[in-house]
């Protein structure tokens, strides 16, 4: 018998959320990309090195960012990645996805823990801000997320972040993550000074080769013990 698609099709038939292995390595976040199949294709060539998927679309309408993130809730399961929604708790709530990531106007972070539960895993941006961190540790965050530390492409007009911040944040015992405009390149300093996850958009979608692009960044992970660990 052949078990391997018996039980990937359980698997992708299982609506529950993932218990939430270690928070460590690559935060992978989808592209814009209007063309679903497309979508779908870019993130399975990669998915495999990632720690965790959100699904970002900036200009995707709620009907589309609803099949987007629909379609992608299956390749997930089976590849054992938890998937979060950014901005939208509802989205999450509607998909049985396994969170969401909040920033300043996405809604209070412990009013959407109340509503998503102990188990969801619920990121807050803090940008440059460790005060912002302070308030997200005591509203329930399970990371919090700085940056962008480098000029991101994705979005240029970010607020920039500086790496004392992974530094000074160690004391909250969450996990930190960094983004914007990581590159397999500058990804050794942000792990060195505490980063647990590297969140990266065009730095693996936009390489010319995708999954190798992936692999770079879990080789930072290998290679570099925290100075600063959560
Ligand atoms: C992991 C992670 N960190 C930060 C952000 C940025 O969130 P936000 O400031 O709400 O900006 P948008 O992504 O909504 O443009 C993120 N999405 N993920
Ligand atoms: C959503 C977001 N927030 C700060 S920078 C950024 C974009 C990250 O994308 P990239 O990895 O392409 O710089
Ligand atoms: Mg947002």
């Amino acid at each position: 018998m052949r078990i391997l698609p018996v039980v990937r099709q359980i698997l992708q038939m299982t609506p529950s959320p993932l218990p939430v292995p270690p928070l460590r390595g690559l935060y992978l976040i989808t592209p814009d990309e209007p063309d679903t199949e497309r979508l779908l294709d870019r993130v399975r060539a990669v998915l495999g090195h990632a720690a965790l998927l959100q699904y970002r679309n900036k200009t995707a309408d709620a009907a589309l960012r609803h099949r987007q993130m629909a379609a992608l809730l299956p390749l997930c399961r089976a590849a054992g990645v938890p998937l979060i929604a950014n901005d939208y708790a509802d989205l999450a709530i509607a998909i049985g996805a396994d969170g969401v990531h909040l920033g300043e106007d996405d809604g209070d972070p412990a009013a959407v823990r109340a509503r998503l539960g102990a188990n969801a895993i619920i990121g807050v941006s803090c940008y440059d801000d460790l005060a912002l961190a302070r308030a997200a540790a005591a509203a329930g965050a399970s990371y919090i997320a700085f940056g962008a530390f480098f000029p991101s492409s994705t979005k240029p007009n970010a607020r920039r972040a500086s790496l004392d911040l992974l530094r000074d944040s160690a004391e909250l015992r969450l996990p930190r993550v960094a983004i914007g405009g990581i590159t397999p390149d500058n990804a050794r300093g942000l792990v060195a000074s505490g980063a647990d996850l590297l969140a990266v958009i065009s730095g693996v979608f936009d390489a010319p080769d995708p999954p190798a692009a992936a692999r770079a960044y879990r080789a930072a992970f290998e290679s570099t013990a925290p100075e600063f660990p959560t």
